[in-house]
């Protein structure tokens, strides 16, 4: 038995995750927009008698990482120290990908290149001569198309090959000017004598990295007493044209390789141009934009409603099968209140769930999720956010927690910080049920419509929170826009699909774990003290609620609707849940809120709209504190949340009651 760790790396956006799930039979997000990745992820596979565990990095153009989440991409690179490094290579866009397979040749791994994306160089009748690709850099390349598995054998049985050969690579080399040759040369020499200090690098590789202008391995070769060669005596001017000598060097190579080995045919001109020129528009880019979000939340609240009735008819049926048995009215009002109150009132809201990751996926896979953060760069900016921060908003749509690990690929601290404190008002979707389920009762036929107004309330609320901490606390204009427009591909049914699912059933997971937790609790609540009645006002819950219910009673919330908040700071999810066990049960719930007196479509809206706004969840909380990395800041985007709630829900209740009445 042997173990094989490899890394899987490559540019943005070109498949690598799509390869690692295939390769390791899991179900990484992916997606067409480069820096869906902005962690290293680990996985498994067996082959007869190897175990190959495969790292999956974040995308990078270079190894000069400009960014967090490159940062990890080049650390992996350069200090783990793996059995080989895969490269996955774009094969429609194979020179800029050549690029950083010339930083990966002199590192000095085992190395494969993975030419991914051949279907569609197929059809866009670009043809790759692979054996001239390899003959040309002495690097094996494997054609495949990771989506559909095509060439995986072949890969995993070359990258086994590699690693058993036993004589130091030897790669094509990059020819650099005379010049920088020898101060290489010397440079490398001194470093010899040092190579503890190197870590994993070799003398060689460490002068290249010094003479790009690598600050991090300076500042380390400094911090240890050393006086490089050259390198110290030599001044700025000089050395930035010594890294554009290596850049250009580096250029020229990939152009080289790439004339020799691709042909294209010049085939119909793609559409994509003219298909850009209008989602890009000036004018309309912004206003499609919208438009396809607003038939998105029509969709997603539609499409789910005959599932909905579905659920709600089958949890009917396992009412009325109580009602029919014996059984002591403890364990009865356990069932009907706790868990088909509970937990049923959330999973009647999975089918709008599920519509809205599929909705999503098909956004992200299209490449028209990349053209939206472009329209609205300019926009952006001028609020004082960056153009790539519109990206992790979207997937904050899905869930903030992964959207806030998003904001790595922003370069700039303070554009950093800024995205991560406004993420929570993007309305993820566990605050949906919520929405669905209050404005279904208070606002009917417009239910969709209030759903839309609430996930742009949520925008603007982001937007502005920026503008004033980018007036009053970071000064400095945010850093500009560079992302590369990924090109159109037709979305994979299969691949949205699969990616709904395990998306779905993450969420049926926590209604499975996290609900039915925060349920019983509510539910005991509800019950204790012994004698009371169920869910009254004499009961735990009903005096937890009347505690906290005087501070919210200037926007008009019950002590119910308290209770659900309080429970709420867990998972939104909750919300829904507790007030299913508090209106005693799923089926009671819509009616008996339609029938509260305490309760009217104004102080329903008030509520969605805190629920919107006030705390995203503990999980989310917990990742804004490691990705902003003190608690000085963590405090501030949560107390500037709950503040910012409490505002907007009572300027809502007041100016919502003069138009739908109090
Ligand atoms: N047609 C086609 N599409 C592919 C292929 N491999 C990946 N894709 C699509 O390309 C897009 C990008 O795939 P990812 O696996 O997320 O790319 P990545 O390199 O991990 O991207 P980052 O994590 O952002 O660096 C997705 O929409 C995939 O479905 C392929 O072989 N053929
Ligand atoms: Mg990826």
């Amino acid at each position: 038995m042997k173990d094989i760790r490899i890394l899987l790396a490559g540019n943005p956006n070109v498949g690598k995750t799509t390869l690692f799930n295939s390769l390791c039979g899991v179900h990484q997000h992916t997606g067409n927009y480069p820096g869906v990745t902005v962690e290293i992820k680990e996985g498994k596979r067996q082959i007869n008698d190897h175990s190959l565990f495969v790292s999956d990095l974040p995308g990078t153009y270079s190894l000069s990482a400009f960014t967090p989440d490159e940062q990890v991409a080049r650390d992996a690179l350069l200090t783990s120290n793996p059995d080989a490094v895969v490269q996955i290579v774009d094969a429609t866009n194979i020179e800029r990908n050549l690029f950083l397979t010339t930083q990966l040749m002199e590192i000095g791994l085992p190395m494969v290149i993975a030419l991914n994306m051949s279907d569609l160089a197929d059809e866009q009748k670009i043809t790759i001569d692979a054996e001239c690709l390899e003959k040309n850099l002495k690097i094996p390349v494997v054609r495949i198309v990771a989506r559909n598995g095509e060439g995986i054998e072949k890969l995993v049985d070359t990258i086994i090959r590699v690693t058993e050969k036993k004589t130091p690579v030897d790669y094509k080399k990059i020819e650099y000017p005379h010049s920088v040759t020898t101060h290489i040369a010397e440079i490398g020499n001194y470093l010899s004598s040092h190579v503890s200090l190197l870590g994993k690098l070799s003398p060689h590789y460490a002068a290249i990295r010094l003479m790009e202008g690598d600050e991090h391995l300076e500042k380390m070769l400094h911090d240890q007493g050393l006086v490089i060669p050259f390198i110290d005596k030599c001044d700025p001017a000089e050395r930035d044209g010594i890294a554009e000598d290596i850049l250009l060097a580096r250029y020229r190579t990939s152009e080289e390789v790439t004339t020799c080995a691709v042909k294209c045919s010049m085939g119909a001109v793609m559409p994509a141009d003219l298909i850009d020129q209008v989602l890009t528009h000036r004018l309309f880019g912004i206003p499609i934009f919208l438009s396809c979000m607003w038939f998105a939340f029509q969709i997603t609240f539609s499409a789910s409603n005959p599932f909905l009735v579905g659920i709600e008819y089958l949890f009917g049926i396992f009412t009325e099968m109580m009602n029919g048995v014996e059984m002591d009215p403890f364990i009865r009002s356990f069932l009907a209140d706790g868990v088909i109150g509970g937990v049923g009132s959330v999973l009647v809201f999975v089918p709008s769930i599920f519509v809205m990751f599929i909705l999503l996926s098909i956004l992200e896979d299209t490449g028209y999720l990349a053209r939206a953060a472009f329209v609205m760069d300019r926009f952006m900016h001028s609020v004082g956010l960056h153009g790539k921060s519109f990206i992790p908003f979207l997937i904050g749509f899905g869930c903030n927690v992964p959207a806030i690990m998003a904001t790595r690929t922003l370069q700039s601290k303070a554009d950093r910080i800024i995205t991560i404190i406004t993420i929570p008002f993007m309305s993820c979707a566990a605050r949906l049920p919520v929405y669905v389920l209050f404005a279904g009762v208070f606002f009917g036929a417009a239910a969709g419509n209030v759903i839309f107004f609430l996930y742009v309330l949520g925008i603007a609320v982001a937007i502005i929170s920026a503008m004033i901490f980018r007036r009053f606390v970071f000064r400095d204009e945010p850093s500009p826009f560079i992302m590369e427009l990924p090109p159109y591909r037709k979305p994979s049914g299969l691949a949205a699909a699969v990616h709904m699912w395990y998306k779905g059933k993450e969420y049926l997971k926590r209604a499975g774990i996290v609900i039915f937790g925060g349920v019983l609790v509510v539910w005991a609540l509800a019950t204790f003290p012994v004698g009371v009645e169920y869910g009254s006002v004499d009961s735990l819950a009903g005096i937890l609620g009347q505690v906290f219910q005087p501070l919210f009673a200037p926007l008009g919330f019950n002590w119910q609707l308290v209770v659900g908040l309080i429970f709420g700071f867990v998972a939104k999810e909750v919300v829904v849940g507790s007030l299913g066990t508090l209106y005693g049960g799923e089926e009671m719930l819509e009616s008996s809120l339609a029938a509260d007196p305490t309760l009217s479509p104004v102080i329903a809206l008030a509520y969605m709209v805190f629920v919107l706004l006030y705390f995203p969840c503990v999980a989310a909380f917990g990742v804004i504190r490691q990705e902003l990395g003190n608690w000085k800041w963590t405090c501030i985007a949560v107390g500037w949340g709950i503040l910012v709630a409490y505002i907007v829900a009572f300027i809502t209740l007041h100016v919502g009651s003069l138009f739908i009445g109090a």
